[in-house]
């Protein structure tokens, strides 16, 4: 006879032990809630209302979870499962809500669902900036919106759309995106294909190499294009596989992306942006007087000066006048850290205009950087 009854017996007794201590550490998120109430100013509980989702704190959890772990289980299985405990622990604090570019099954709902779990509510969004105004208009406490690919480059709507907004920057999220080739019909009888720009762009290698003459037609998700794939014969869709069982299509062809790591990183928005962490970054845009010679190199001095690394920068027509433009920095350096504080306030000097989309722990993956 084997231990199976007796093993069984001994997970029974486990559980019962975890049941209890999840309800004391649920208990314990109850009065974490409680004093978040109490420490949020009238004054900002009217503008941002209390903020439970703290990307800076969970960072730190899952940092000290993979230095406790011995093992067996893995530290992506570990944090998985804290994963879900936190989302519990936040919804029990306030019911909390993210729009994304919808409809399910979009790589935004990937990324949203990977960060707050299985607790917090999705509400699906028709175009990009529908996820803005969600936040903007308080239906929903926060969004996601892509903000840049590893192949593709910006996501330029997203950037346009932060021209615009009072939203924030709260938190980052990196995901690996695979591409994937769905449609009812064999490869031979595709005559077109429909994705966001981002998933043709992201495939326009392995599009031209193996259905050059279908046509390729830009919607508003990579989802939307397996909707409209669904319902018509010689029609094709690049998106998530996991497109496939929500919409009713084949697999043609996985992993389709021309670079291999391809990877998208979102932005998760809400009314404020979270506390200083030890390592963070912060989105700042500005304009300059273009008719002086070196405004633009002047501003860009300062991030030098004040030893602020700078990540990225990209550049957007303004939509005032024309050749006009407002310039993306991302730097390291929280908004509440002085230094940062010191070189916005340098920066005005050389600026028509400054504004801080917000500051968000840095979670890029390392092994990325290379
Ligand atoms: O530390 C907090 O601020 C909490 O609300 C607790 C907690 C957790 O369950 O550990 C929950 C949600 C936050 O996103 C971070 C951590």
């Amino acid at each position: 006879m084997s231990d199976l009854p007796a093993l069984r017996q001994k997970i029974d007794s486990l559980d019962h032990t975890l049941v209890n201590i999840l309800n004391e550490r649920a208990r314990v998120s109850l009065d974490i809630g409680a004093a978040k109430r109490k420490d949020t100013k009238e004054e900002d509980l009217a503008a941002a209302d209390v903020q439970v989702y703290r990307p800076g704190r969970e960072k730190e959890i899952y940092k000290k979870l993979t230095s406790l772990n011995g093992g067996p289980l893995n530290d992506n299985s570990l944090h998985a499962i804290f994963r879900e405990i936190m989302s519990a622990s936040i919804a029990l604090q306030k019911d909390v809500s993210i729009a994304y570019l919808g409809p399910p099954g979009t790589f935004s709902h990937q990324a949203a669902y990977r960060r707050l779990g299985d607790s917090v509510a999705y509400v699906p969004q028709i175009q990009i900036d529908d996820v803005f105004a969600a936040v903007e208009k308080g239906q929903t406490t926060y969004g996601i919106v892509p903000y840049e690919n590893s192949t593709f480059g910006s996501v330029v709507e997203t950037l346009d759309y932060f021209i615009h907004t009072g939203v924030r920057v709260r938190a980052e999220t990196y995901l690996t995106v695979h591409q994937c080739l769905l449609s009812n019909s064999k490869l031979d009888k595709i005559t077109k294909v429909y994705s966001h720009p981002q998933g043709l762009g992201q495939t326009q290698k392995w599009l031209s190499a193996h259905i050059p003459n279908a046509k390729r037609i830009s919607v508003k998700s990579t989802a939307e294009a397996a909707q409209k794939a669904s319902l018509e014969t010689g029609a094709a869709a690049v998106c998530s596989e996991i497109c496939a069982d929500l919409y009713g299509l084949e697999v043609v062809q996985a992993n389709i992306e021309d670079l291999a790591a391809n990877t998208t990183r979102f932005l998760i928005i809400g009314a404020a942006s979270d506390s200083p962490t030890s390592d963070d970054h912060t989105l700042i845009t500005f304009t300059v007087d273009h008719r002086q010679p070196g405004a633009l190199c002047d501003g860009l001095k300062v991030f030098k000066d004040f030893e602020l690394n700078l990540f990225k920068i990209d550049s957007r027509p303004s939509g005032q006048r024309p050749w006009h433009y407002v310039f993306f920095v991302e730097c390291s350096g929280h908004l509440e850290n002085d230094k940062v504080k010191q070189a916005l306030k340098e920066l005005e000097k050389y600026c028509l205009d400054v504004v801080v989309l917000g500051s968000f722990p840095n979670q890029r993956p390392e092994k990325t950087e290379k």
